[in-house]
């Protein structure tokens, strides 16, 4: 029989056989007998890194911004693994195990499985966020399968560090079409239970995501699926080739091992140097005859090409049903623009910058910019919302804690998200939302440039370049002793001021660029003068986000064809349309004075409106307010805060 999946050559051995070769091992005898020669290379390779066994090795979670990226970068891997990590999730529940998925550098993505165990792996932190890379943890199923690039099983004493003992951990990883590294697939539970089947159900499951990749990834391409039994067609066991112009340029591991090629063969080989006769014509069952002399059952698909669109041609808009919309490019007008190139040039001169600004005028798009625009594109954006965040936990998702530094701590301890930023930027949004304690800890830290965690420990020098962001004015909570002056003085160096919606020039113009770019490349619907014209009049006082928000409804609502007039608007826009001067004329004065932040430049109808629209929200939400905080696009925080300044609200109980 053809091996079709690589297997994983770590022999059994006794717990007893490995714990004398351990003994001996770390006497200084360098292949002792009695353990696996993946395990033994593996250990070689700890002691060259320089790896102590005894004691702890740093296992330092990434916070919470950071593994969100993380997984955000690996979406696609973690959408194709779904239906295997439910798979295993029973089993694992089962058997009081967890199924874990990495990504290519051995850093854990999810587990799923049996909570009793998981709060046993979270004291050697098997957990979301840390990186089981061999190199920093020593010996483990993980990071050791990622350097030999094979399925690995290691079970409590063959692990390099005492402390994981405790495991008995099965991995395999993850190969695209090419023969790279996209993640990896573990089993792990305890030492003590004996998991006989984990290694075959981890690879089993491997070889079906590894199946999947190649739906419909080759279009135009021949796609030969084989194998020496007609039943395995179709099935994860199956070999794939896939050619272009007769040279193979991908392949799945079962396809390479049946013909015995490794994946240098990719690029080097042509279809006659791998079968006798012709590729066939697509959809054909038959027999082929490979060089090697074997018999083999083979079909070619030729996935259809995709046309690409030509650059000028718009698309075209599907025939019934919603689009999907687009999101808009961040776009300024000519003088934020111009503060925003100055912002960059402040930012790279070690100038901390504060963005002022109404929710929804752009604080966090524009600090985003800078990063992009900046040297420090490349390194962390790390941003932390303080108005979101509830009091007790600023200060330790800003400056990390110890292991075991409170109750309720992670057991690895956390980094923070000061440490978090070093090398790139650290974002402090709603900054004005931040409790006077931690305003002075936050001010030695800019001082010293030096952060010390929660619980203890040393202090860690950290690079970062500043940019906070409040919709209040700072120099008023100073004067009100709300805000340290101090700190004050040191982040509000240079100050940029985001003009509210309503005050931008040409909003037709900007209502015309919007709308067009929802529509993504496809011809946008059209919208009625008058729409335009409501639309470009309104105050907006949740800024950018009310109003892409609106144009996205109006987008979603718009038949292929039509044209949408003003009746299609919310009721807010349409009843403020009606109460607007005629066309052509501009909003009355207090809504047009220049922009001062902290909402000071709100003209009465505005806080009217503002009013208005937040009761019809709460009302259609039965009074939830997270609720009526998503349907009216801000956050929760930002309504609380709208709530609070209502004269006669009180509070839900
Ligand atoms: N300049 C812009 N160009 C395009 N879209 C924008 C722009 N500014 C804001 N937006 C849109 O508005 C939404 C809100 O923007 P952002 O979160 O940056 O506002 P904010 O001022 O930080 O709000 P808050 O104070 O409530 O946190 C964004 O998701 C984006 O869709």
């Amino acid at each position: 029989m053809l091996q079709t999946i690589p297997s994983c050559d770590a022999q059994l051995f006794s717990a007893q056989a490995v714990a004398e070769a351990r003994q001996r091992f770390f006497s200084g005898e360098t292949a002792p007998q009695g353990i696996a020669a993946p395990i033994l290379r593996s250990w070689t390779r700890c002691v060259a890194h320089g790896l102590p066994a005894g004691g702890r090795l740093p296992a330092e979670p990434l916070g919470a911004g950071e593994l969100r990226q993380r997984r955000e970068k690996a979406e696609s891997l973690r959408r194709r693994c779904r239906p295997e990590l439910e798979a295993l999730h029973a089993d694992a529940a089962v058997t009081g195990s967890l199924v874990i998925l990495t990504d290519p550098t051995g850093l854990v993505l999810d587990t799923v499985g049996s909570a009793d165990f998981a709060d046993r792996a979270a004291k050697v932190a098997l957990l979301p966020g840390v990186s089981w890379s061999e190199s920093v943890l020593g010996t483990n199923a993980i990071g050791t399968a990622l350097v030999e690039r094979r399925p690995l099983e290691v079970r409590g004493g063959e692990h390099y560090a005492e402390a994981h003992g405790i495991l008995s951990c099965a991995a395999a990883p993850i190969l695209d079409p090419y023969g790279d590294v996209i993640g990896l697939l573990d089993l792990s539970g305890p030492a003590a239970v004996a998991h006989l089947h984990a290694m075959g159900l981890v690879q089993l499951a491997v070889s079906q995501v590894e199946h999947r990749l190649f739906e419909g990834a080759f279009p135009g391409l021949d796609v030969v699926r084989f194998h020496a039994d007609a039943s395995f067609l179709g099935t994860s066991r199956e070999g794939i080739l896939v050619f272009e112009d007769y040279r193979l340029v991908a392949a799945n591991r079962p396809g390479l091992a049946q013909l015995g090629l490794g994946w240098d063969a990719l690029k080097s080989r042509r279809y006659s140097d791998l079968f006798d006769g012709s590729l066939g014509r697509p959809g054909e069952d038959r027999r082929v005859r490979s060089t090697t002399g074997d018999t083999l059952h083979a079909r070619v698909e030729r996935q259809p090409a995709r046309a690409p669109a030509p650059p000028s041609t718009p698309r075209a808009a599907p025939a019934a049903g919603p689009r999907p919309v687009a999101a808009p490019e961040p776009c300024f007008d000519a003088a934020t623009e111009q503060a925003l190139g100055r912002a960059v040039r402040l930012l790279e001169a070690g100038v901390p910058v504060l963005i002022q600004g109404e929710t929804g005028s752009g604080k966090d798009i524009f600090s985003r910019q800078m990063h992009g625009r900046s040297s420090r594109a490349g390194r962390p954006f790390a941003a932390v919302n303080c108005a979101a965040l509830p009091e007790g936990l600023i200060e330790s998702e800003l400056f990390g804690y110890e292991d075991g530094a409170f109750t309720g701590a992670r057991r690895a301890g956390f980094k923070g998200l000061l440490r978090e930023a070093d090398g790139g930027i650290l974002f402090l949004d709603e900054i004005g939302d931040m409790p006077l304690a931690l305003q002075t800890r936050l001010l030695r830290v800019l001082q010293e440039r030096e952060v010390t965690p929660l619980g203890g420990g040393k202090p860690v020098p950290v690079d970062f370049s500043l940019v906070c962001a409040t919709h209040r004015d700072l120099k008023q909570l100073v004067d009100a002793g709300a805000f340290r002056a101090d700190l004050y003085f040191r982040i509000a160096q240079y100050t940029v001021a985001l003009p509210a919606l309503r005050h931008l020039p040409d909003r037709e113009a900007l209502v015309h660029r919007f709308w067009r770019e929802l529509a993504g490349g496809a011809p946008a619907p059209a919208l009625s003068a008058a729409c335009v014209e409501a639309l470009a009049r309104y105050s907006w006082p949740g800024n950018f986000r009310q109003f892409v928000g609106t144009l996205k409804v109006l987008h979603a609502l718009a038949d292929p064809g039509g044209s949408l007039g003003p009746e299609a608007l919310p009721a807010e826009l349409r009843d403020s349309a009606l109460q607007q001067p005629q066309a052509g004329t501009r909003p009355s004065a207090p809504d047009e004075a220049p922009h001062a932040p902290g909402g000071a430049c709100m003209g009465d109808d505005l806080q009217a409106v503002t009013r208005a629209t937040i009761q019809a929200a709460l009302a259609a939400c039965n009074g939830n307010i997270s609720m009526a905080a998503r349907r009216l696009g801000i956050h929760r925080s930002t309504l609380h805060r709208h709530l609070a300044a209502t004269p006669g609200h009180r509070k839900p109980s």
